[in-house]
């Protein structure tokens, strides 16, 4: 049972391993990740040269963040970027004490979403549609070519394995082994609210700090049901990216009823929603996303790729505008430093509270790492301007559910 003496005393943890796995709302937690650390003056490990890839796909190297040097091993608190997994190099990098986790989605929307998102990937770039690929693969899918894992198990990919490798059942044992002895939890996008449920409880956080707005959303008019047997065909071919779902969104419910429990996780679900509700009446123009030609400041439109249609939001009047003027004016970055320093209980930042979590809320994140890994501090970076080129997108539609809870 939930017990509130324990929950007081244990510390958040501020020390963090992402693996964002592509295409499965890692966005959305990679936002968060940015807002806390962000509030809470912490270091985040970024990619060197102002990417938002650690030079992905290859396999992850210390030597990829900014920063690094193998003669004075310098840790950061945060890393969260998109990343092939390699635990020897990211320890290099991070603290010991790391919590390291990870988010999965159901395979079957995962690749809908990559197909569309990806179109111009080789593999896909000569079909019309996701059944016409998986009607035969082996004609389009090449596992030489350097952009395949878009097309194959994308999952096991960035977890650091072979994506063409043998789904024997020994062979999906060591996986999964790997897996759990690497990462301290993963969570699962078609549960997103419980997964942030479970995130807080993990890391010891606050509510407040795992509410968000979804981002990097399509637009349904790019979104297509696939027939029963496209979806047969796309398991089988994902056959290890199953695996690891099916895998983990076991574990989830059994982690979710080991620590929380039904109970209070129906409780801190409706508490979560009521708060992301508060926000977007705080925050944004009607209710939720809209399309991008319907985003009236253009600063705020979602970067748009592949064949996806990536929506956004209106923030409120007054919110976008007063933060584009610190972004504007150079070294940001300092300048928030500095009013931090002199006014720090009064006015924590430059902009107030509400501005700050508005913005840090609805934008991406991605623009972000632009901005914090050219400020040598590594922090501050919501203040510069590439983070407001783009903007943040709502989710509408949930994929299909597998909850062990019943
Ligand atoms: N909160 C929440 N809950 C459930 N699903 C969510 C959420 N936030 C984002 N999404 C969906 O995640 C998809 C984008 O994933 P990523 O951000 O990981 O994509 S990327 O690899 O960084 O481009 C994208 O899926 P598709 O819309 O199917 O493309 C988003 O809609």
């Amino acid at each position: 049972l939930h017990d509130p003496s324990q929950e007081k005393m244990c510390k958040p943890k501020t020390d963090i391993v992402f693996l964002k796995v592509h295409k499965s709302a890692s966005s959305t937690v990679m936002n968060i990740l940015f807002r806390f650390g962000e509030m809470h003056n912490l270091t985040f490990a970024f990619p060197v040269g102002g990417g938002f890839q650690l030079y992905y796909p290859h396999h992850f190297l210390a030597k990829f963040v900014q920063g690094f040097s193998p003669q004075s091993p310098r840790r950061f608190n945060i890393l969260c970027h998109h990343m092939r997994f390699l635990q020897p190099e990211v320890q290099k990098v991070v603290p010991r004490s790391a919590v390291y986790f990870s988010i999965l989605r159901n395979p079957v929307q995962l690749m809908e979403s990559s197909f569309v998102y990806y179109k111009g990937a080789s593999a896909f770039s000569r079909v019309r549609s996701l059944a016409e690929f998986l009607s035969q693969p082996y004609r389009y899918y090449s596992p030489t070519s350097g952009d395949r894992h878009y097309a194959r198990n994308l999952m096991t990919f960035d977890f650091g394995f072979n994506p063409d490798g043998d789904s024997s059942p020994e062979r999906v044992q060591l996986m999964l082994n790997a897996i759990e002895a690497s990462f301290d939890f993963v969570l699962i996008s078609e549960y997103f609210d419980e997964s942030m449920v479970l995130l807080k409880e993990m890391l010891c956080w606050d509510l407040d700090s795992v509410v968000s707005f979804p981002l990097n959303s399509r637009d349904s008019s790019t979104k297509s049901p696939l027939p029963d047997d496209v979806v047969e065909k796309l398991k089988a071919w994902n056959r290890l990216d199953w695996e690891i779902y099916t895998h983990f969104n076991r574990t989830f419910w059994e982690r979710i009823e080991r620590r929380i429990g039904r109970e209070r996780l129906r409780r801190e679900v409706a508490a979560l929603r009521a708060r992301q509700a508060e926000l977007a009446r705080t925050c944004l123009q009607g209710t939720g996303s809209v399309a991008p030609k319907d985003i009236k400041d253009s600063s705020l439109r979602p970067l748009q790729h592949g064949g996806a249609r990536i929506l956004g939001y209106n923030l409120k009047q007054g919110l976008a505008g007063s933060w584009s003027a610190p972004a504007a004016a150079g070294d940001a970055g300092a300048a928030v430093q500095h009013t931090k320093k002199k006014k720090k209980k009064e006015v924590p930042y430059l902009c107030d509270q509400r501005q700050l979590v508005c913005l840090s809320t609805a934008l991406t994140a991605t623009g972000t790492s632009h901005t914090l890994s050219r400020d040598r501090s590594h922090r501050n970076g919501l203040w510069d301007q590439p983070y407001f080129s783009r903007p943040a997108l709502l989710l509408e539609s949930k994929a299909e559910p597998a909850n062990q809870l019943g």
